[in-house]
């Protein structure tokens, strides 16, 4: 991603280093953050909520730069690139810390921004879980060829897929069965940019809506972006995207699957964190069938 917002030196004096004196003398500190992320949906809608608030990020890098000493300046940018990372949109984050009038026993140059800093750079890798399914024409190379697709997504990289399940459908009109998988992955990218990828690839296998919950060649879902163990899934209500998917918890065609990809699979319900395999067991899913064979990776 080639989009950046830049914060150039942020200015705070406090307390930090490895000398006792250092822990009790402010010194001055600069703070450059420059963070990747797509800029174009903000660009082309002109709301603030489609990117990151640099006003946030300047104040969480005060927050961070105004806690109790710490001996090192690599701790602190540390905690401000985490701080960046946990916002949804951003892809990577670069974050120098600068310690220009840092005791070392010798003398920097004067004017300008001289003496010791540190620059570390980080990327997003959230776990992504996408529920595919298909019950319009060739369902088996349909699929197959979503899952190559999602593979070839540059910042997606998929770790397993599950087994084919034969499924009988759930709501809508009288329509044929489905096929249903499941694929976990890792990826860097924004949950918006997923969706939108998700979609484009949906497109490009004929997929149009008419009805909710009508037959489609196929349905690509976003089902979770981040670990609900580690509470660092998102959780997002907005028109376009909601997660983690406010229906996959109840759907047996989800839950299965994506044991079969990740027999640890822990998913966010309303009820806090739960493990996939604890609402497999307790749910009905006599509608749930194996399908044939496939090795979509
Ligand atoms: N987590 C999500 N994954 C996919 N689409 C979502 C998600 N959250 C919201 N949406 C929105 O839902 C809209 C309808 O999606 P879609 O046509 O795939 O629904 P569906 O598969 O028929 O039903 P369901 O949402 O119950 O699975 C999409 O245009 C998309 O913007
Ligand atoms: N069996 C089955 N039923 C469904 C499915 C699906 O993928 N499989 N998808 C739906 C909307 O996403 C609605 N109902």
């Amino acid at each position: 991603m080639t989009d950046r917002i830049a914060l150039t030196q942020v200015a705070v004096t406090t307390c930090h280093g490895v000398l006792k004196h250092e822990k009790v003398t402010p010194q001055r500190f600069f703070v450059d953050i420059t963070i990747e992320c797509d800029l174009s949906r903000a660009g082309e809608s002109d709301q603030l909520d489609r990117t990151i608030s640099y006003a946030d990020v300047a104040q969480d890098a005060v927050r961070i730069m105004t806690q109790p000493p710490v001996d090192l300046i690599e701790t602190l940018a540390e905690q401000m690139a985490a701080a960046v990372l946990a916002r949804p949109a951003a892809e990577a984050v670069e974050v120098t810390v600068h310690k220009p009038d840092a005791p070392a026993g010798v003398d920097f140059a004067t004017g300008g921004l001289t003496g010791p800093s540190v620059s570390v750079r980080r990327e997003q890798d959230r776990q992504v879980v996408i529920a595919l399914g298909a019950n319009l024409g060739d369902r088996l190379a349909t699929l197959q060829s979503a899952v190559r697709s999602l593979e070839r997504t540059p910042g997606l990289e998929l770790v397993a897929v599950s087994g084919l399940f034969e499924t009988t459908p759930v709501g809508g009109p009288p329509q044929p069965d489905y096929y249903n998988a499941v694929a976990v992955g890792r990826s860097r990218l924004a949950p918006w940019t997923l969706l939108e990828r998700l979609h484009a690839i949906e497109a490009g296998r004929g997929r149009t809506r008419e009805i909710r919950w009508g037959a489609r060649t196929l349905d690509l879902d976003l089902i979770q972006v981040g670990d609900p163990a580690a509470d660092t899934d998102l959780v997002l209500d907005t028109d376009e995207l909601q997660l983690p998917h406010p229906r996959a918890a109840q759907r047996a065609f989800v839950l299965v699957p994506w044991l079969g990809a990740d027999p640890l699979a822990v998913v966010r319900t309303t009820d806090g964190a739960e493990k996939v395999a604890t609402l497999v067991a307790e749910m009905d899913c006599s509608d749930i069938q194996v399908g044939p064979a496939w090795s979509p990776l």
